[in-house]
């Protein structure tokens, strides 16, 4: 038997295939994963919102014809998505995350600040200049995956600089598991290079120090869409104003991006998993250890220490896994010493209440 399949070819006057229509909350990165928490009557009691922006008053959310500010109380950052209460707003329900980005909060010695919740791709960005360090993305790379994120590290500047080929090099050899793109942030390279994580429906988000394009990316990604830049001031740790800006953009393309500010100071917390996925080589070495304990640098029998000697690994890479890790340990130990306080604190109290009532 023949089979005709001259249908499934195109014709001499195909046109292109156009994408998809959304709807409008796909439009605003909604997904089967949000879909399957609620049932359709809570949809319509309750509709979705998304978060756009966090101010110091509250937040901004958006939905199907909806576009509101929500006072304070729902614990959400950009990004999330909200049950809108449409009595109580401040009272909206958080739904479960894809994803999640946080830090150890700056200035502060305690507390966790949410930076973006449900991307589903994070580009860690830097310049083929001065600002690239590898200390740096790693700890970025460290913090998309324990976000359960997959990143991708995208080098700036190729057109201000005489040997790309280098940072691409460094940075290709971080993990096998990332992604590096290079390019000019002011030519045309941002739309057809990362298009392929910047689909319909996807959302994405720009990570990197102050200056090295992350807003000359995502207007790039805009094409003509238009994209102001808005400010927000908020309070730092010390009470003064700062003005930062966090705003979830949804581009024509049917994409949305997340512009943030630069940021330099980046405290991890929790994080163990993410460092242990950067470094998996290390992770996997130090179990051949013969102290479980083992801390690798005078100990006998060290697995780490004899890949240094047979010249297999570098031991400045070791340094920068050794801080990682203490850093991370440290941070959460206090953390988790708050809460136990915290905790103690909360329990005297109330015994006192009860004791009072009596
Ligand atoms: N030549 C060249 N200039 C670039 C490139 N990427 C960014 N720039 C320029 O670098 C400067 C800083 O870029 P921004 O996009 O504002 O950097 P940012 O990361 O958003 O900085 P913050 O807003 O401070 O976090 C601007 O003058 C850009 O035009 C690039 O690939 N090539
Ligand atoms: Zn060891």
């Amino acid at each position: 038997m023949t089979r005709d399949y001259s249908s499934f070819l195109p014709t001499s006057d195909a046109k292109p295939p156009k994408a998809a229509a959304l709807s409008p909350l796909a439009a605003l990165g909604w997904q089967p994963f949000f879909a399957q928490q609620i049932s359709v009557e809570q949809m319509e009691e309750t509709p979705p919102l998304r978060v756009t922006e966090v101010h110091r008053n509250g937040l901004q959310a958006r939905g199907e014809s909806i576009d509101m500010h929500i006072p304070h109380g729902p614990e959400a950052t950009v990004g999330d998505w909200i049950l809108l209460n449409r009595e109580l707003p401040s009272a909206s329900e958080v739904l479960e995350r894809k994803s999640l980005i946080k830090r150890r909060a700056p200035g502060r010695t305690l507390g966790i600040q949410l930076i973006a919740a449900n991307l589903d791709t994070v580009f860690v960005v830097s310049s083929c200049n001065d600002d690239f360090n590898v200390a740096r993305l790693e700890r970025f790379i460290a913090l998309a995956f324990e976000a359960d994120l997959s990143p991708v590290i995208v080098l700036t500047k190729t057109d201000q600089c005489d040997a790309p080929d280098d940072y691409i090099a460094r940075a290709k050899a971080i993990s096998d598991q990332v992604p590096v793109v290079a390019l000019n942030a002011k030519s045309d390279a941002p739309q057809t290079e990362l298009a392929q994580w910047c689909k319909p429906g996807q959302t994405v988000a720009f990570l990197g120090s102050s200056g090295v394009g992350k807003s000359t990316l995502t207007n790039a990604l805009a094409g003509d869409t238009a994209i102001t830049t808005q400010a927000v001031r908020e309070d730092d740790s010390h009470g003064r104003h700062t003005t930062t800006r966090r705003n979830l953009y949804f581009l024509s393309s049917g994409c949305a991006v997340l512009d943030t500010p630069g940021m330099r100071e980046l405290q991890l917390t929790d994080n163990a998993s993410g460092v242990a996925e950067v470094f998996a080589d290390l992770d996997e070495l130090r179990t051949q250890c013969k102290f479980n304990d083992c801390k690798h640098t005078v100990e006998p029998g060290c697995a780490v220490l004899a890949a240094v000697a047979r010249n297999e690994l570098d031991p400045v890479r070791l340094a920068r896994w050794q801080k990682l890790v203490a850093e991370d340990l440290h941070n959460s130990a206090t953390l988790a010493e708050r809460r136990t306080k915290d905790k103690a604190f909360g329990k005297m109290v109330r015994n006192a209440q009860t004791k009072k009532k009596k």
